[in-house]
């Protein structure tokens, strides 16, 4: 994908199986610095191509550098690993764990071996979180928005250059999202974010790049405009279900909004992300870049 940046991370032809499910198929995506969304239905990939950047899996084939390193090689590997801020989709948090504990946890596994210089580090991706206030409550305690703060927090620490979260915006309430959008927009600065998302909504308030993933495949790059553009003269408006539309529902003004090719004198509507989302899903024509 091009970037106004140079790529930071470049994935070519790369190809996953689990058994009998093909993850991942022949899937080459670049970008840079800024926050990049890899938008996708359950089950397109995502996770498993922000596992393999996060070194966590390694593809069957393709090639990948990440920071210029090449994470099938160990040396590589460990260099990403120095450089990588890491929020799965599921933490998994030790309940008993306090959020300090936690933090420091993930600190010492990413080899910060002097004490004093560790904790100050805690303490300052606690503070970037705004949970400084609650680093010594047990996760357990805390809502869903304050643990995936310290999910982020934990991912912060050591400052990494590239910093991959799964959709980390699921099950927060709307307060909660926007609160948790701000401190990924603010951490992104100098730094290659990838932020794999269900909500068209995550990539229209953060990202400077998005790529749409579908089946293990990539339908879409380019920026969230270009996205919404896929949709241009495509969505028109009716008042009974048009049955010629690929997909359409009802709006809460009770008229249908379709997507797909207009009937002659359709009432054409402005496209949004979301419309161009639906439409690069599973349709490639002239619409991969
Ligand atoms: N460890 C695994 N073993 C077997 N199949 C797997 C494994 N991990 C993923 N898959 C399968 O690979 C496909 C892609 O899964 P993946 O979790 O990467 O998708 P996703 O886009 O992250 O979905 P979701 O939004 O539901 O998390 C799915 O069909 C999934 O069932």
């Amino acid at each position: 994908m091009p970037s106004s940046s140079a790529p930071t991370v470049s994935v070519s032809g790369v190809t996953l199986s689990f058994r009998n499910t093909r993850a991942l198929d022949d899937v080459s995506i670049r970008f840079g610095e800024g926050i990049t969304g890899l938008l996708g239905p359950n089950g397109a990939g995502k996770t498993t191509l922000l596992r393999i950047l996060a070194t966590a899996i390694t593809p069957d084939s393709g090639a990948l550098t990440v920071l210029g390193h090449d994470p099938r090689t160990v040396q590589g590997r460990h260099e990403i690993r120095r450089r990588l801020g890491y929020l799965p989709q599921n933490p998994g948090f030790h309940p008993r764990f306090t959020a300090f504990e936690f933090v420091d946890y993930v600190a010492i596994l990413k080899e910060m071996t002097d004490r004093q210089a560790r904790h100050q580090e805690v303490r300052r991706v606690l503070d970037t979180v705004g949970l400084g206030d609650r680093r010594g409550k047990r996760i357990s305690s805390l809502s869903g928005g304050m643990r995936q703060r310290v999910g982020l927090a934990a991912a912060l620490v050591g400052d990494p250059l590239f910093i991959v979260l799964d959709e980390p915006t699921v099950g927060l309430d709307p307060e909660q999202r926007l609160r948790f959008r701000e401190l990924v927009a603010e951490t992104a600065e100098g730094r290659t974010v990838l932020l794999s998302t269900h909500q068209t909504e995550d990539v229209a308030m953060l990202c400077r790049r998005v790529a749409v993933l579908d089946q293990g495949r990539v339908r879409f790059t380019g920026t969230p405009a270009e996205l919404a553009a896929v949709a241009e003269g495509r969505v028109w408006s009716s008042t009974e279900r048009d049955a010629g539309a690929r997909a359409g529902w009802r709006t809460g003004t009770g008229e249908f909004r379709n997507i797909g090719d207009p009937p002659p004198g359709a009432q054409v509507c402005a496209p949004t992300l979301e419309d161009g989302y639906l439409l690069a899903l599973g349709d490639t024509s002239g619409v991969a870049g």
